[in-house]
């Protein structure tokens, strides 16, 4: 199947289904992909990656924290460039206590270390865009020689300013997902399914 991969008009099954306890499921919808589906996406990427880069010891994939951590560590446990390569972090929030900005909080460590080096930013979700518009600009700033995205999930209806993904894992719909790294006010990152929150839980 090549990426990325549509899940737009997926239904949603029942958490009942699926090894998560009881505290977890009463608060979601349901889900929409499981953690074995997840888990194939991301080695779809990983392969892929590992086309482009195989060989180039400049590879610099950058882990955009905190959403993504999970995703950036599964995904280079399966890239081999044949190489030795150095990895960067960035810390992003658009969600501050307070309301939501378009500008994200970031802070880089060890910008330095991107002069020259082919870039991959490495995002859990690409949404709206704001938040790699910003990190891409600012690390343009430093010289690298590319920069390119790979993101596993891809709101892409939700695209309010121009970023396009080079790696592009699935298309999701519009919603409010969990897990995976994924959070509802820095819970349930750690369920290892993708799934959507039942609205009840963000209205009270
Ligand atoms: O495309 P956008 O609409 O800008 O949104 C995507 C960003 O939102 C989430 O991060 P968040 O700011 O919630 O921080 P987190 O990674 O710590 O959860 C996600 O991890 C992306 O970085």
């Amino acid at each position: 199947m090549p990426l990325p991969i549509d899940v737009r008009d997926r239904e949603l099954r029942a958490p009942e289904r699926f090894d998560i306890g009881a505290e977890y499921r009463a608060d979601l919808e349901g889900i929409l992909l499981s953690r074995a589906e997840l888990e194939d996406g991301v080695s779809r990427l990983a392969a892929a990656v590992t086309d482009e880069y195989r060989g180039n010891p400049d590879f610099y994939p950058v882990c955009v924290l905190k959403g993504a951590m999970r995703f950036f560590v599964d995904l280079l446990r399966e890239i081999d460039l044949g190489v030795p390569y150095s990895e960067g972090m960035v810390y992003s929030s658009r969600y501050q206590s307070g309301p939501t900005t378009q500008t994200p909080a970031m802070e880089f460590f060890q910008e330095e270390h991107l002069s020259g080096k082919d870039v991959l930013l490495v995002e859990d979700v690409l949404d709206e865009g704001y938040t790699l518009s910003a990190l891409r600009e600012r690390i343009e700033a430093f010289d690298p020689a590319s920069v390119e995205i790979a993101t596993l999930f891809d709101v892409a209806s939700n695209r309010q300013v121009d970023v396009d993904p080079t790696f592009d894992g699935f298309v999701l719909p519009d919603g409010f997902f969990v897990g995976y790294g994924l959070d509802y006010e820095e819970r349930y990152r750690d369920l290892p399914h993708l799934a959507v929150l039942d609205p009840a839980v963000v209205d009270g």
